[in-house]
Formats: structure tokens, C-alpha cells, sequence
């Protein structure tokens, strides 16, 4: 008989209605957990996650989660919905590539608002529903490893070294309640951040790059969350997994 190891949890996944925050919520529900499927835009999808996982279980929750009101209201919801949060999954990114001579501000703000401000936010909302013993995981890149530092990336990357920083101090401000807090930062990984603009020869080259001769799934990335989520993780906090087939 396999237990369920998140057995009477409640976890929040932001970015949840596709890509690598879709694998995670199907796989912490698949552990026994109660998903909030959080989404941006259009809900058929989140919803389709939520039908995935069964309603009992699962429920969508549309927020920008880059606007500090309205994660303010996706945290109220969630503990109006499921009466606690025991996971918190910050994982709605974006990345834009682009060239130091081109950033524009605006191009900037958003990447910072959604990867930076919105975790910090979320993080300051949830905590105090969180009981000891709770989880934070924020997600990182790959490219932020030195040796896979790769030009054109400035804003997306530095945006994600800022997170594997918040998650060094974020554990320490938050050890005292007994809240681990942890960083995922995945290899290129089959999703449509990832393939996005690319041509087969370059998703080719990509994958030859990599020690194993291919991309990731989110399915693989969803594992690594899982595990810090859950008892076996108890004394892993501030660290950054780097989850990439070896790349760095
Ligand atoms: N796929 C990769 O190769 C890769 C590599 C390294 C890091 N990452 C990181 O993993 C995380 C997930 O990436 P992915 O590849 O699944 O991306 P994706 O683009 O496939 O999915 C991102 C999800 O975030 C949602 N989202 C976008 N803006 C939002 C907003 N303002 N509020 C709430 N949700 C919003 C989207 O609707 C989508 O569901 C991101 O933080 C990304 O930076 C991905």
C-alpha cells in the first residue's frame, strides 16, 4: 500500500494551469495534498487542472500574482477555501530574452513584478497562516549557476538571483516559526516558456548541450518540489536545488 504523504495538507501553486506549476499541482494532489490552482488570464485550463485533480480536491483561484492586492485576496481566498496553507509554491514566472542595449523599463517591471515582487508578497501574506512545520518554494533557473550564465538574459536572470537570494534571508526570517523555505531551479524543462521562439535546431542544440543528451520534463521538476514539501525535507531550508540533468 503507498501513503500518501501529503495526507491532510493544503498547498497554493501559483501558475498552475500549465507548464511546470501544472506537474506540480497534479503531483502534490497525487500525494494526498489540496491544491489552489492559482491562474492569470483565461480559466478553461486552470480549470481542467482542477477537473484533473477532482473538485473535492482542487479548486482554481485567478490572481495576477505579481499584484500585491491581489495575492493579498488569492491568500484570503485560500484560507477561506481550504481553512490553512501548509505549501506555498511560487512558480508563475516569465522570461523575456533580451540584449542590455534593448531592455525597456517596462519590459523590466514586469519581469520583476511577477519573478521578484510576487513571491516576496506571497510569502509576507501566507506566513502567518502558516503553521510550523510548512513549506515556501520559490523558483530559480538553471542559468543563474555560473557556469551557465548566457548573455541576453539580463533581466530574467537577475531577476531569479534575487529569488535564490530571498530564500537564504526568507529562511532565516522565517525559521523561528518553523517554516522551511527552499529554491527550485530547473534546467530547460519541455514547456511553453521554454520553447517559445525556438526553432527545432535550436531546441536540438539545447538538448546536446545537456550531459543528457535532452530537455527536461516538468513531471521531473514536480518530484524535486514534492520532496521539499514534504516530512522527508524537515531539516532542508534556504537551499536552491538546481534540477538540470547535470547542466551545472
Ligand atoms: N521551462 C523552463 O525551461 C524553465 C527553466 C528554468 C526556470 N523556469 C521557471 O519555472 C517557472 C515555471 O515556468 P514554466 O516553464 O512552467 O512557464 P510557463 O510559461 O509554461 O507557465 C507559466 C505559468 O505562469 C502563469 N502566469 C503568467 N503570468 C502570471 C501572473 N501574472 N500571475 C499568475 N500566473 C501567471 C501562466 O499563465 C502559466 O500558467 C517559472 O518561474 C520559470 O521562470 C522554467
Amino acid at each position: 500500500m503507498t501513503t500518501k504523504t501529503l495526507n491532510g495538507k493544503v498547498a497554493l501553486v501559483t501558475g498552475a494551469s500549465r507548464g511546470i506549476g501544472k506537474a506540480i499541482a497534479l503531483k502534490l494532489a497525487s500525494d494526498g495534498a489540496k491544491v489552489v490552482v492559482n491562474y492569470a488570464g483565461n480559466a478553461s485550463a486552470a480549470e481542467e487542472v482542477v477537473k484533473q485533480i477532482g473538485s473535492e480536491q482542487a479548486t482554481a483561484i485567478k490572481a495576477n500574482a505579481g499584484s500585491v492586492s491581489e495575492i493579498t485576496t488569492l491568500i484570503d481566498s485560500t484560507i477561506k477555501h481550504f481553512g490553512k496553507l501548509d505549501i506555498l509554491v511560487a512558480c508563475a514566472g516569465i522570461m523575456h530574452l533580451n540584449e542590455l542595449e534593448k531592455v525597456t523599463e517596462e519590459e523590466f517591471d514586469n519581469i520583476f513584478n511577477l519573478n521578484v515582487k510576487g513571491p516576496l508578497f506571497l510569502a509576507q501574506k501566507a506566513a502567518p497562516h502558516m503553521p510550523a512545520g510548512s513549506r515556501i518554494i520559490l523558483f530559480s533557473t538553471t542559468l543563474c549557476a555560473a557556469s551557465t550564465v548566457t548573455p541576453n538574459y539580463l533581466a530574467y536572470v537577475s531577476s531569479k538571483g534575487a529569488i535564490e537570494q530571498m530564500t537564504r534571508v526568507m529562511s532565516k526570517d522565517l525559521a523561528r516559526k518553523g517554516i522551511m523555505v527552499n529554491c527550485v531551479a530547473p534546467g530547460p524543462t519541455g514547456t511553453e516558456l521554454f520553447f517559445h521562439g525556438k526553432s527545432e535546431q535550436v531546441l536540438k542544440m539545447i538538448a546536446g548541450f545537456n550531459p543528457q543528451g535532452r530537455i527536461g520534463q516538468p513531471e521531473e521538476i514536480a518530484g524535486v518540489v514534492a520532496f521539499l514539501s514534504g516530512a522527508d525535507s524537515s531539516w532542508v531550508t534556504g537551499q536552491t536545488i538546481r534540477v538540470n540533468g547535470g547542466m551545472a
